[in-house]
């Protein structure tokens, strides 16, 4: 198969994808191309029964969307068949509405969301196709009555057999093992906007984040949190390299920068504080908690680069909480708006959550009072956490604007601007909402607050926004490399081709057993395509991304987090930050657009001293962009470093072929980075990078 006609599988880049509207005539019996690209898209997600399925799917799609027929084994041209087989579109839904718990079944199309009409014309000959594939979403009751309309909208005199498996409650895979039905109602499918993740930096955000009201109603209340101490302060263990933290090096640039500290005790903290980090299983400080903590107690601006899950949250959180008991910070009580001290805001739910909890944990048994806010959940859920005090308020940045349009935040007392995953939060995505945030005429301006910055990669272009944000005085701390991956992740990268990715991960998840991995690909559509695909193939596996309700994808999380589920399957919206116990692999199924995203990705796993895994398939015709600078972060994180990856690596340099943006020249040469920034705090070991092959890209 070629990329093309993956792409057309799969909705990938590239695709033109259509709007919902169009998409909706279509499957409504257009026997034109529109209905027929539907068709291909359908039918080429097959998964026959039997071992050799994903063989026989490849067999049967090939470039120019054939059928093979199961009976004749006679190839079918399109032009044979009264339905075409459309190139290059697919189960597009750019435009398709973004619907979350829409109030009220009545204002639901058919009951359900998304897709709904028919496909597959009366085919003129009686073949019996195997393979076809259909994925609708759905929530739980809604699977039991989608039964219902599928099997009513059947024509099933001429069905063979139709097989529906429902998974995870909210998701639905149909095979179709049938070519001969005239409609088939289907209802389900994807909302939301497409590809918010996969393709770059600038469309980044997440179902709901947008704010405003536009779109259905959410009504969405997320459970609250366990609240007995042994759920507050439930932590996984250090692992085995958690000591060798301390061989990186540090760097601190920027003028005057407090010495580090190397205990808890030396930051002074208060008592509470104190015993909140013991129970939470804290003995030892990481790096950047020894240089960020003095520096931010020190009221210095901050930015902070280390790498992933090496302890960044509370390298914020304890500080700006000391300050805050040292201020004498009590939760206020019940007011319509409410004025926190501190702000604190990440790119992604999930994360904001979790930041959340973390607060909640240091805050214990004070009167500080952490509130999380975040898109996909019921607006008036959110103001009525803030409206019952709020001091630290951790929110993403569509919930934030949102509120603090309707009055129920003001931000005159704001002294802690935090923006995790900050080169994400400057980007392009969420850069101008960052902008517009700190230009409220009540926010006060950079040099009456204390604006700190965290993540495990800033490419040199965000570091120059930040500026923006912080006091010219501020100082940069990096841990290692900047934008180096953590040395604790054994990064592998296969050469494999688009059509036999979904083998070779079958491969691997097989060999695997059940150990807890997450599975990055590129498109929200694939995401449950392959997710689907995993459990026919009797491997546990749900899926998280942006096109999913907040409540699915907080199920989704939560049976991944239990180990229900060991396999999650998702798009770079759980590419950031997530912290979640014994993720052992990590599989880049497709490679991200940069090599931030890479970064961020694998370092969902090796977390906190543990080690971790990370395979990546490497598909010579998309990722070539992507060689140079994985090359350099495998180097740096002395990984070996594939003989024929550095071939196109070299031979893209020496082809003069452009990098993107981003990626190896701009992001990881962390030397441009501090040039002029100050001093230098050297640690025992200088992770280098050994490929001296390197040195003239410098
Ligand atoms: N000093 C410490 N001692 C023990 N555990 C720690 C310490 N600091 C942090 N941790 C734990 O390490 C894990 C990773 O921390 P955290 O999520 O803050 O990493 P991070 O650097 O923010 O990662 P990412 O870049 O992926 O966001 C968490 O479970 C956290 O509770």
């Amino acid at each position: 198969m070629s990329q093309e006609d993956w792409d057309a599988e799969i909705g990938g880049s590239g695709t033109p994808v259509l709007p919902f509207e169009e998409l909706e005539m279509g499957f409504s019996g257009r026997a034109d191309g529109l209905l027929s690209d539907c068709s291909q898209s359908i039918s080429s997600l097959g998964a026959g029964e039997g071992p050799n399925k994903s063989k026989r799917m490849q067999d049967d799609f090939r470039v120019g969307g054939c059928f093979r027929s199961k009976d004749t084994n006679e190839s079918l041209n399109r032009e044979d068949q009264p339905v075409r087989f459309g190139s290059g579109r697919s189960f597009g839904n750019r435009g398709f509405q973004e619907r979350n718990s829409i109030e009220g079944p009545s204002t639901r199309k058919g009951g359900f969301r998304g897709v709904s009409g028919s496909f597959g014309q009366s085919h003129r000959r009686e073949e019996h196709l195997e393979g076809l594939q259909v994925i609708v979403k759905a929530t739980e009751a809604e699977c039991l009555d989608a039964k219902v309309r599928i099997f009513m909208g059947v024509d099933f005199t001429k069905c063979v057999t139709i097989e529906v498996l429902v998974w995870n409650f909210y998701q639905m895979s149909i095979s179709l093992k049938a070519i001969n039905f005239g409609t088939l109602t289907l209802t389900g499918g994807y909302k939301g906007h497409d590809e918010e993740l996969g393709s770059g930096r600038s469309s980044w955000k997440s179902a709901g984040e947008a704010g405003g009201d536009t779109g259905p109603k959410v009504t969405y209340v997320p459970p609250p949190p366990p609240d007995d101490e042994e759920a507050i302060f439930a932590h996984y263990q250090t692992g085995i390299n958690f000591d060798k933290y301390d061989q990186n090096i540090v760097e601190v640039s920027g003028l005057d920068p407090p010495p580090a500290i190397l205990t808890f005790e030396e930051a002074n903290l208060c008592q509470t504080l104190n015993k909140n980090i013991a129970k939470a299983g804290y003995t030892k400080l990481t790096p950047v908690q020894k240089y960020s903590i003095p520096i931010i107690l020190a009221g210095r601006d901050l930015m902070a680069c280390a790498q992933t899950g090496s302890g960044k949250t509370a390298a914020f959180l304890l500080p700006i909480l000391a300050h805050m008991m040292r201020d004498g910070v009590t939760a206020s009580c019940f007011k319509e708006q409410q004025e926190p001290e501190c702000i604190i805001v990440a790119p992604t739910r999930e994360l904001i959550n979790q930041i959340f909890l973390e607060a909640r944990k240091f805050a214990y048994g004070t009167c500080i009072r952490p509130v999380v806010i975040y898109g996909g959940t019921q607006t008036g859920h959110s103001i009525r956490q803030v409206m019952q005090g709020c001091n630290i308020l951790c929110a993403t940045p569509g919930r934030l604007m949102d509120i603090i349009g309707k009055e129920k935040i003001g931000l005159h007392n704001v002294k802690y601007l935090v923006l995790d995953e900050a080169d994400r939060m400057l980007d392009m995505g969420f850069g101008p909402e960052m902008k517009k945030l700190i230009s409220y005429p009540n926010m006060p301006p950079k040099d009456r607050r204390q604006t700190l910055m965290f993540s495990a990669t800033f490419p040199e272009e965000v570091q120059r926004l930040a500026g923006e944000f912080l006091k010219t005085e501020y100082l940069f701390v990096v841990v290692g490399h900047v934008g180096g991956a953590c040395s604790d992740v054994q990064q592998s990268i296969l050469q494999v081709a688009q059509y036999s990715k979904r083998e070779k991960l079958l491969e691997i998840l097989q060999s695997i057993g059940c150990e807890r991995t997450m599975v990055f690909v590129d498109t929200k559509k694939k995401t449950d395509f392959i997710a689907a695909f995993l459990c026919q193939e009797k491997i546990p596996a749900t899926s998280i991304h942006g096109a999913r309700e907040q409540r699915e994808r907080e199920v989704a999380l939560r049976d991944f987090r239990s180990g229900k589920c060991p396999v999650l399957v998702a798009t770079s919206v759980a590419a950031r930050g997530l912290d979640i116990e014994n993720v052992q692999h990590v599989i880049n199924f497709d490679l991200p657009s940069t090599i931030e995203e890479y970064v961020h990705r694998i370092g969902r796993t090796g977390r906190c001293g543990n080690t971790g895994k990370a395979i990546s398939f490497f598909d010579n015709g998309s990722d070539g962009h992507l060689a140079q600078s994985l090359v350099k972060v495998l180097s740096d994180a002395q990984q070996e470093v594939p003989v024929w990856l550095e071939e196109i690596a070299f031979s893209i340099h020496e082809t003069g072929l452009s990098v993107p943006r981003g990626s190896f020249f701009t992001s990881v040469d962390t030397r441009k980075n501090y040039e002029g920034r100050g001093s230098t705090n050297p640690g025992e070991m200088r992770t280098s990078y050994t490929a001296s092959a390197f040195e003239s890209w410098d």
